[in-house]
């Protein structure tokens, strides 16, 4: 049994223990069948009509149990148990008729004749001294050994269930105010149990899905919440999802995905999550927070589309060129297809530049490339390299001769056209040179210079509208 001096400890104050009670939330609150049992057992012991589990407020005591009263209180200064609480061991008083603290209670003097009072002060974990389990008769009397022993005992048992209300109050007050947090957190939160259904899905997190959680099995996840890779279109694998793992035992960290709800922007965000263990390591399940970083990966795309693109004309640059035509030999080797490659530079480009200005040549270039793209079949792959320079990926062409001759009049027709810029009537032509390889043999650098050979070739003889080489040749 805990001692405890407040009355001598200066830390332990009435005010301390006024608000300990408060805290308890108990007063007024209906009967509860543990704190009947412990007043019937303690009257039954000690053989004696009335007992009470007792709380004493600022300016009354209330009694949480009763056995042998029919009212539930009485004012602070008619409460036996004020003398009780201030001290740690049982007070018994045998005769308070006899006892100068006690006889002019009206209680003892009128009804209901109170003779006999002795009370055990509940004390809880802290030390502070709720109120009591007190017995009471109305004839003098005094305890056994044994009685006054299970009075201690009967009450440090009321005191536990009165700190076990604490711990409850306490878990709840502290559940709350983490689910407050939750709800105001501006990432997303799920979790999900021990046995993977999902639990936790805060407010963030159900503005992001559009949905309330449901007991979805985890395979149902991405489509139902539209989960995808961080391309945004390729639906997650349920063993990917974020929650997922890490119920599986994983820990995720910075994985972006891509939430796709119906009538929303997607939405990029990147997770981490964890496996919620409790301490024998079984688990609880896991959580997972979302941050949204759109605008990030929104700007990281533009980069990445920018450090692709010609700035001037907007088609593919050197970079997005060579990028591509690795996938597309890769593509062509898998169906051993001919590739073919064009090498298109403009004739007569320096003339307008400096006859009209950089301006000019640009509104040409811009204009040429337009034409070009717009000649190409659907599947091609058109870049400018630098300068009047223009490469051409034909995809599934034939290396045939008559073919590439019908392709590079279709470029030079377009070319050719005559060119309304800036109110000038202008002309460019242009020289085509092809590179032929078979899958097994294309290599991309080589064929690229091969076109640019084949190219000059058809720039030095205009006799030939086009040059095609054989990339295979050394
Ligand atoms: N307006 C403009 N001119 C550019 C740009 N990039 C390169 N040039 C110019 O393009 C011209 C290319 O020169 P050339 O290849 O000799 O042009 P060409 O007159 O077609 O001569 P050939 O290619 O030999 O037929 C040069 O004057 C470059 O300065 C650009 O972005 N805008």
């Amino acid at each position: 049994m805990p001692s405890t001096h407040h009355d001598t400890d200066p830390g332990m104050t009435e005010a301390g223990r006024l608000r300990a009670l408060a805290e308890l939330q108990i007063m007024d609150t209906p009967p509860e069948s543990a704190f009947d049992d412990v007043a019937w057992l303690a009257a039954s012991i000690c053989q004696v009509p009335i007992a009470l589990v007792t709380l004493v407020d600022a300016e009354r005591q209330w009694f949480k149990a009763r056995c042998g009263l029919d009212f539930d209180s009485t004012p602070r200064n008619e409460a036996f148990c004020t003398h009780a609480i201030a001290q740690s061991d049982l007070l018994e008083v045998p005769d308070m008729r006899a006892d100068a603290r006690f006889a002019g209670y009206p209680s003892v003097l009128g009804a209901p004749h109170l003779r006999f009072y002795a009370g055990m002060p509940l004390i809880g974990e802290a030390g502070w001294r709720y109120g009591t389990l007190c017995v009471m008769d109305r004839t003098t009397r005094r305890l056994s050994d044994v009685q006054r022993e299970s009075l201690r005992r009967l009450a440090a048992r009321a005191a536990d269930l009165l700190e076990s209300r604490r711990q409850r109050i306490l878990g709840e007050s502290r559940a709350a105010a983490i689910a407050e947090l939750l709800e105001a957190l501006p990432d997303g939160v799920v979790t999900c149990d021990g046995s993977g259904t999902l639990q936790e899905f805060n407010k963030t997190a159900r503005d992001w899905h559009g949905v309330d959680p449901r007991a979805l099995p985890p395979a149902q996840w991405p489509a139902y919440f539209g989960l995808c890779e961080a391309d945004g279109r390729t639906l997650l694998a349920p063993e990917r999802v974020p929650l997922a793992r890490a119920y599986a035992g994983e820990k995720v960290r910075g994985q972006a995905i891509v939430i796709r709800t119906p009538g929303m922007e997607p939405r990029t965000v990147s997770c981490n999550a964890s496996p919620l263990r409790a301490p024998d390591g079984h688990s609880l399940g896991a959580v997972c927070t979302m941050h949204d970083i759109t605008t990030q990966a929104h700007e990281s795309r533009q980069m990445e589309v920018l450090a692709m693109t010609d700035a001037l004309t907007g088609l593919p640059n050197r970079t997005a060129w060579f990028a591509e035509l690795e996938r597309a030999l890769a593509r062509a080797r898998r169906a051993d297809l001919p590739v073919v490659v064009a090498f298109i530079d403009l004739d007569g480009f320096k003339d307008i530049n400096d006859a009209h200005g950089h301006a000019v040549g640009d509104e040409v270039l811009r204009e040429c490339a337009h034409r070009l793209q717009a000649s190409c079949r659907q599947g091609d792959y058109i870049a400018r390299l630098a300068g009047d320079e223009f490469v051409l990926f034909l995809d599934h062409a034939n290396p045939a001769a008559a073919d590439l001759a019908a392709v590079a009049q279709r470029i030079q027709a377009a070319l050719g056209a005559p060119l309304q810029i800036a109110g000038r009537a202008l002309a460019v032509g242009c020289s085509i040179g092809f590179a032929t390889a078979t899958a097994d043999q294309a290599r991309a650098e080589h064929l690229l210079h091969q076109a640019d050979a084949a190219m000059y070739r058809a720039k030095r003889d205009k006799s030939v509208p086009f040059v095609v080489v054989d990339a295979a040749q050394p």
